[in-house]
């Protein structure tokens, strides 16, 4: 991170549904936020222990920003995300919140970017993601995020299997439960599981056994999905209801994962034969940190909510990091 691993680094903690991160602040570029500094930051017994590192970095201070700022001119901060392995991401949906909560904490952005207009555009390698203020369904000061475009990954290309996946579940006793594998500017594949039973017993310690596998690796749910609100007969649009557990890729379970909850739902959505079967556009995830929402925007889009907390600050000595 620093070129003689002699100073301390500022670095602030938060998480968003219990999916938790190590925030570093680095306007200009001179950090070097490079996989080894990562995983040992990450280290939950020698480090500060997190899912992932989110540096926030000015996209003019980076390779990788001048594609946001070319998408979007005004995505002035960037989204540098590592896993706890140290492996780069494309995107993070609940980091992104998170960061954007720090930014507000640092006064690097303005409360009322969040409130005007599409929001705050920040970039991502996956592209820039808009972020707003939002109330979450008890009041909750929430924020929400344009995930942007969505897509089938279909990892064999041009095959009659598409995007299905089947897996095996470390677990539940060697069945293998059907799976689709969705793109939300990172991989996914859910699964769709038979029962709140299997969904408790399954053993998320390993890797859940996808074939076939995406070809840049990827994050796996497992989701029942539970009564929709206000369906048949109602005037109130749909509101799916799904429970979902996570193993990451580069992280292993997490508590949450925003990325994979808008998965969650479009796969859930598709399962169930689209809008035009009258699926729900709009839901309400359950993970074991917490409830996100997940929204089904205009163009193949997907929108995330949720809340992002900031709980420390404090400094780090790098030498002294293990792992
Ligand atoms: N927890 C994140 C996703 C983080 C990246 C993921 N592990 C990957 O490698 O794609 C989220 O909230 O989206």
């Amino acid at each position: 991170m620093t070129s003689t691993l002699t100073s301390t680094l500022a670095f602030t903690k938060g998480h968003g549904t219990e999916n938790d991160f190590v925030l570093l602040t680095d306007p200009d570029g001179l950090l070097t936020h490079d996989a080894v500094l990562a995983a040992r930051l990450c280290d939950r017994r020698a480090g500060i222990g997190a899912d992932g590192v989110i540096r926030a970095v000015r996209s003019d201070a980076l390779p990788e920003g001048a594609a946001a700022l070319a998408e979007d001119p005004t995505a002035r901060w960037f989204m540098d995300y590592r896993n706890a392995d140290g492996s780069l991401a494309e995107m993070c949906g609940n980091g992104v919140r998170v960061l954007v909560a720090h930014l507000l904490a640092e006064g690097l952005v303005e409360e009322a970017e969040l409130r005007s207009g599409p929001g705050l555009a920040v970039g991502t390698r996956a592209g820039v993601r808009r972020v707003r203020r939002v109330r979450g369904p008890e009041g909750e000061d929430w924020l929400a995020v344009d995930m942007g475009p969505w897509h089938l990954i279909d990892p064999v290309g041009a095959s009659d299997r598409g995007a299905d996946a089947e897996v095996g579940v470390h677990g539940l006793d060697g069945v293998r439960r059907p799976g689709l594998s969705v793109d939300v500017g990172n991989p996914h594949t859910v699964v769709a599981l038979a029962s709140a039973t299997e969904l408790d017993a399954a053993d998320l310690t390993r890797a859940p056994e996808v074939e076939p596998l995406p070809p840049h690796g990827t994050n796996v749910e497992l989701v029942i999905v539970e009564d929709a609100v206000g369906a048949a007969g109602s005037s109130e649009a749909p509101l799916g209801i799904i429970r979902m557990r996570v193993h990451e890729r580069g992280v292993g379970e997490t508590r949450s994962c925003g990325t994979g909850a808008c998965a969650a739902a479009l796969a859930v959505r598709s399962w169930a034969g689209g809008t035009a079967a009258g699926a729900p556009e709009r839901w309400l995830v359950h993970v074991p940190g917490g409830t996100v929402a997940v929204r089904a925007l205009e163009g193949q889009r997907v929108e995330l909510a949720g809340p992002a907390v900031l709980l420390a600050r404090g400094e780090v000595d790098p030498a002294l990091l293990g792992g």
